[in-house]
């Protein structure tokens, strides 16, 4: 019997599910998060799971993929990759908001090629009765701690149902929401989504989660909203109290002038998202923590690289995520338990959502961290009926990409995006 394992077919279901009206640097979430789930079947009746972001160009790049994977092993990930990159022949991408830096063609192959890599991993551990993350070395922690992602936010979508947080526009409002996350989830660490308000009040925001949770990490991640000096000012002015500042101002000269005088670690999800971009990262100093993210280092063993190029120079590394649900969770939780060095709490939007595609029970968070699923594959499985509802609401709500500059324009036709901005 061949051992070879057989793309027949990839089904792909784009679903939305609700979000807050969460704010960052470049204007305001909008009511639904889009996602596409893969679904890669094969001719061993083995089906494996992949989730990714749902724009419309990466949806038809998906699909272009898909039928050149058609036929081939999902063992041979390396031809894979190549099948991949051939169909798509050069086609760029873009991240419709600018949060994940420069988007190039290589780094468009990654993207796409990314939930399928998960897929396949999914089908092979399913296969050989392993967890994913046997296959990518074997788990060297078997909790996986994620941190307390904030947000500044309004209490409603404009003309919407209040959420159950309530706002949060002022350091009271964010403590509050940290304590919620803290009491429900047991955060250990904190981040803090700035690029908001005027760099005075998020450093008071900072100043007043320091002081209510006086033990936690803290990371405040502006998004490249400041300037050179500005970072630098926030930078003096939460001296001790920062584990790292991520992405303060934008490209890598600027980071690099940054990191020369701040007292703490820069970290980035916009300067170094690409492989090519690591060499004159390194060269510069620009920053010392790499937040991976498989959706766009091209999967789980591209991230396993990365982790092992930055621990080769020394580089940190953690984790950052997007609005999500739990297929990306457990390919998450499995390469943040198989990647030694990734010591920080990883990203995860999690908390925000109010509604799943996958079945519950799989994936638990307990005292701020998620059990690292030991069954075979992902460990997760697809709830049909929610997913059938979530491509209905993806159907309804109307939205095909992600624009949060544009919704907030629709609020206040007087924003305007600006990089920086203070
Ligand atoms: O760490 C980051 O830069 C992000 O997580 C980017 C995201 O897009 C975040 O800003 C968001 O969800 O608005
Ligand atoms: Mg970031």
């Amino acid at each position: 019997m061949s051992d070879a394992i057989r793309i027949t077919d990839v089904t792909l279901t784009p679903v939305a599910f609700r979000d807050p009206a969460l704010l960052n640097a470049v204007g305001v979430h909008e009511p639904y998060a889009l996602r596409a789930v893969l679904e890669v079947h094969t001719d061993q009746g083995i089906t494996g799971l992949g989730e990714t972001y749902a724009d419309q160009g990466h949806l038809r790049r998906l699909r272009q993929a898909a039928d050149a994977l058609v036929g081939l092993d999902v063992h041979r990930l390396g031809r894979m990759y190549a099948a991949v990159a051939a169909a798509l022949g050069g086609d760029t991408g873009s991240d419709g908001h600018g949060l994940t830096g420069m988007i190039t063609s290589s780094s468009t192959v990654d993207r796409v090629f990314s939930p399928f890599e998960v897929a396949c991993l999914d089908i092979q551990g399913k296969a050989a009765g392993r967890p994913v993350s046997d296959l990518l070395g074997g788990a060297v922690r078997d909790q996986v701690p994620f941190s307390a992602y904030l947000f500044y936010k309004w209490a409603a979508h404009p003309g919407g149902e209040p959420d159950s947080w309530g706002e949060a526009l002022d350091p009271d409002g964010i403590v509050a929401q940290a304590r919620r996350m803290i009491d429900d989830y047991g955060f250990t660490a904190i981040k803090l989504k700035g690029g908001v308000f005027r760099p005075e009040e998020e450093i008071e925001a900072v100043r007043a989660l320091r002081e209510a949770f006086p033990d936690r990490p803290l990371r405040l991640d502006p998004n490249a909203a400041w300037t050179v000096d500005t970072s630098l000012m926030v930078a003096r002015e939460l001296d001790g109290v920062l584990e790292y500042l991520e992405d303060p101002t934008p490209g890598q000269e600027g980071m690099a002038r940054v990191a020369r005088e701040a007292p703490m670690p820069l970290a980035t999800n916009m300067c170094v998202v690409a492989f090519d971009e690591l060499k004159p990262a390194v060269a510069l100093d620009a920053v010392q923590v790499v937040l991976s993210d498989h959706h766009y280092w091209g999967g789980l063993q591209r991230s396993k690289v990365l982790a092992g190029i930055c621990d080769t120079f020394d580089l940190g590394l953690s984790m950052h995520s997007n609005s999500h649900l739990g297929i990306s969770l457990a390919a998450m939780t499995h390469l943040a338990a198989a990647t030694p060095n990734l010591t920080y709490a990883c990203d995860t939007h999690w908390p925000w959502k109010t509604e799943e595609v996958v079945a519950p029970g799989a994936l638990e968070f307990r005292d701020g961290s998620v059990a690292v699923p030991t069954g075979p594959g992902l460990g997760v499985e697809l709830d049909r009926d929610a997913l059938a509802r979530l491509h209905e609401q993806y159907v309804s709500c109307g939205l095909r990409d992600r624009d949060d500059t544009g919704y907030m324009r629709r609020i206040d036709p007087s924003y305007e995006k600006k990089v920086p901005r203070w």
